[in-house]
């Protein structure tokens, strides 16, 4: 193959989100891209920053494979999902035209397993399954069946009550145990689930009876059956191995074990295996995904694998590019690879919204934008957790902005939305004017929020003998409490009686009334005591939070905001189907890309999130961190950072204080450095430049600078009263514990694991006093 190949522009993918190349005439390949593409047959590992063709260059590789020889047949290609299959199929059409009559298979990985599954029953070792693959719809009634047999009697009633989040639980421990294949019991310590939900294991051993008896199987089955198989059985590995000549691997760094090992078994001896991902952008951890596979383990496996980076990003500009590599360089243990804006790629603006309330500033940053002639499909907003969504749907609704959720029912039809509705409904009276039937759903609604710790049979037929009465329902219930009932159950439904007998009486604001009923009923300490994980506690606290500070922002009775919330509903119902600004978590964005990027809620109870008991603080950040590398690097030509007022030092509550991890992006100099860069592209310059640079640069502003070839100098002065910064080298001495290796930045902390395997934190402040830096 010859340098400097041009190729057409691709036509992947109008929907939103997926990429669109159209503003691509014609591209020359990079000498990194054409490096890998003309490679020779041997391991390779490449690591591939967000945006930098991976694709397009796989595609060439595999033509340029064929080119030379290669039988199509014995190459496979394995992408994670379904979308990339596709995407894939389409570039190599692209790349090839109509040259070769046949072309290598791209499969997912399931359906890779599935394959393997059919050879397997016919072989006689897999029994023949019937019907569909159980859809997660099947498997969860199935679940929720056996929860109800297995559940201690204890627990049956805190089942019922929450049945969704005991089928998530139970359904997360299957799908681990099946791709970690772990035993069930080490997966449920590992999930640290409470000890007392230890009949979940009974429940998941009875699922896969169930499943096997009736010879059914799962998505997860495809690749679990098979690989179980394979390593019980060296004969059956002989089927399956050293078919294949080149397997070229996708999204390896999302990679989890049982992924890995059929890998393995599939190679054989014969298969050249390349896999390609970025090891920054692992955030699959709950499905098992490590970053080690990319980082260590496949080099492991698959002998001396050559190594090879995609550094170029056609997807952002400098700005990004620069924030985006002092953020992740606070992680350990990374491969050193940092990400450059190619010189053909369009500056992406960078937009620092501090301060002021968050969901008024999005919506009116997403005003001027939608004003100016923005196409709102061309937007996402994107965030840590679904309860951050519920203040920013409800705002969107109300200023008819169209937006799209993403894997989410939304806000209208949370649990503690409505329940914060059954509240105004008491309050503004309107309960009494509604029908028995509804009135006994609201009242079953306040009875559970919080609970008032009846059986659900019991506190169902109270709600009914309530809402025969159409006023007064705190007095009624307050009758109602029979002596036989444990004290502290007569405690909590007599302080919901006060709260109720109150609630009508009640004048202020719709947030006033709201905000009474949760500290009159102390709603989060029960919230707190029934959700049965901290994730789950949260995001209730949060999603209950959320719409009080949206009633805060309103700033009405309670009967105009039922009716506020009435014509919410009205617009939702409206703009089902139809497109609009994309709402989603930072997790679902892998793989996608907009033009225009916001991330809400940069603060310090989002980013990092809130780290569940007995997790190793170190990696949760680490995790953390990846996925705001994740979400930032998904923009084009704007990016949108909302936080706290950077610098306050009054801020008291997490969600007053920037996220550390703004700091560590260093905005300052990333932004300075970036618009030099941006600036000096626009005059297309390709001299040696000169940075005259006020702020004091970073180590990654000076390497990306240089690779510029642009000039710099320190500022003198700045560098010789900043005191030394021992956490920045890899290896210290402490004074008493020996040499050691920086693990971490912590904020104002930093982690050293010493020789002897220990970890221990310690104060920046006082470092000096006992560190002295060996460098690194
Ligand atoms: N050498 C190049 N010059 C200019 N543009 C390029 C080059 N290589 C790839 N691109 C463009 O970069 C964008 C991303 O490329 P591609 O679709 O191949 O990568 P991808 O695999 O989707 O990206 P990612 O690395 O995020 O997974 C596309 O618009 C593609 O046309």
């Amino acid at each position: 193959m010859t340098h400097h190949v041009l190729i057409t522009p691709s036509i992947r993918g109008h929907e939103p989100g997926f990429p669109n190349h159209h503003h691509q005439a014609s591209m020359q390949l990079t000498e990194e891209q054409q490096r890998i593409i003309q490679s020779g047959f041997e391991h390779s590992v490449i690591t591939a920053v967000a945006g930098s063709g991976k694709t397009t260059t796989l595609a060439h590789r595999i033509h340029h494979l064929m080119d030379q020889g290669h039988d199509p047949r014995r190459i496979l290609i394995l992408m994670f999902n379904r979308a990339a299959k596709e995407d894939f199929e389409r570039k190599l059409r692209q790349v090839a035209g109509t040259h070769y009559r046949e072309q290598p298979e791209v499969r997912t990985y399931h359906a890779m397993g599935l394959r393997l599954y059919q050879r397997f029953i016919r072989e006689g070792v897999l029994p023949a399954f019937v019907g569909q693959v159980l859809s997660d719809q099947e498997i969860h009634f199935q679940l929720w069946q056996l929860l109800r047999r297995h559940a201690p009697e204890s627990h049956q009633d805190s089942v019922k009550r929450n049945k969704k989040e005991y089928i998530e639980l139970a359904s997360r421990l299957l799908d681990m145990s099946k791709t970690s294949l772990l035993p069930l019991q080490t997966v449920f310590e590992q999930l640290e689930y409470r000890k007392e939900l230890a009949f979940l294991i009974e429940v998941v051993n009875s699922f896969e009876a169930w499943r096997k008896s009736h010879s059914r199987i799962s998505f997860a089955d495809m690749l679990y059956e098979p690989v179980k198989c394979l390593q019980e059985s060296p004969d059956l590995v002989k089927l399956v191995a050293d078919k294949m000549d080149v397997i070229l691997v996708d999204e390896y760094q999302d990679t989890n074990e049982i992924q890995h090992l059929l890998l393995r078994y599939i190679a054989g001896a014969r298969a050249r295996v390349t896999v390609v991902g970025d090891p920054d952008q692992t955030i699959y951890e709950f499905r098992g995904a490590q970053p080690e596979f990319i980082l260590n383990r496949f080099a492991e496996e698959f002998e001396s694998p050559r190594e090879f980076t995609l550094s170029y990003t056609f997807r952002y500009g400098h700005k990004v590019a620069l924030l985006a590599n002092h953020l992740i360089t606070h992680n350990h243990g990374r491969k050193d690879l940092l990400c450059r804006s190619h010189k053909g790629t369009p500056s992406t603006d960078v937009n620092v919204l501090q301060g002021g309330d968050e969901t008024r500033q999005l919506v009116l940053q997403l005003g001027r934008l939608l004003n100016g002639g923005g196409e709102p499909e061309d937007i996402a907003i994107l965030f840590r957790v679904w309860s951050q969504a519920v203040p920013v749907e409800l705002a969107l609704l109300a200023h008819r902005i169209p937006y799209r959720i993403d894997g989410d029912k939304g806000a209208l039809a949370n649990r503690e939305v409505m329940h914060i509705q059954y509240v105004l409904e008491m309050a503004s009276g309107r309960l009494g004017m509604l029908e028995e039937n509804k009135r006994a759903e609201v009242l079953a609604g306040l009875l559970r929020f919080p609970h008032v710790g009846l059986k659900d049979d019991t506190l169902r037929e109270l709600a009914h003998i309530l809402a025969q009465h159409d006023a007064h329902w705190g007095d009624q219930l307050l009758e109602w409490i029979p002596d036989s009932l444990h004290a502290l159950q007569k405690r909590k439904l007599k302080r919901t009686a006060q709260a109720w007998s109150l609630l009508p009486k009640m004048k202020g604001s719709a947030a006033d009334i709201v905000r009474f009923y949760i500290d009159d009923t102390e709603l989060f300490k029960t919230l707190e005591e029934l959700a049965l994980t901290h994730d789950t506690a949260d995001e209730r606290i949060n999603n209950v939070l959320g719409v009080e500070h949206y009633l805060a922002t309103l700033n009405l009775p309670s009967l105009e905001t039922l009716q506020h919330f009435d014509e919410l509903r009205r617009l939702a119902s409206a703009q089902k189907q139809q497109g609009g600004v994309t709402l989603s978590t930072m997790h679902r964005t892998k793989g996608l890309e907009w033009p225009v990027v916001m991330l809400i809620g940069l603060n310090e109870q989002y980013l990092p999130y809130s780290m569940r008991g007995g997790e190793d603080i170190v990696d949760h950040l680490q995790a953390e961190r990846r996925l705001l590398y994740v979400a930032m690097t998904r923009a084009k030509e704007a990016l949108y950072l909302f936080t706290p007022t950077l610098n306050d030092k009054t801020a008291l509550s997490k969600d007053d204080k920037p996220s550390r991890f703004v700091k560590e992006a260093c905005m300052d100099v990333s932004m300075a450095v970036g618009e030099f860069l941006d600036q000096r592209k626009q005059t297309d310059a390709n001299d040696s430049a000169h940075y005259e640079s006020g702020q004091r640069l970073t180590p990654i502003a000076t390497r990306y600078l240089d690779w510029h070839n642009v000039n710099y100098e320190q500022p003198a002065q700045a560098a010789a009263s900043e005191p030394e910064q021992i956490w920045s080298g890899d290896r210290v001495r402490h004074s008493i514990l020996g040499e050691g290796e920086v693990i971490a930045d912590l904020d104002d902390a930093f982690q050293v694991e010493f020789e002897d395997g220990r970890r221990m934190n310690f104060s920046k402040k006082s470092a000096h006093l006992y560190f002295s830096s060996l460098g690194g």
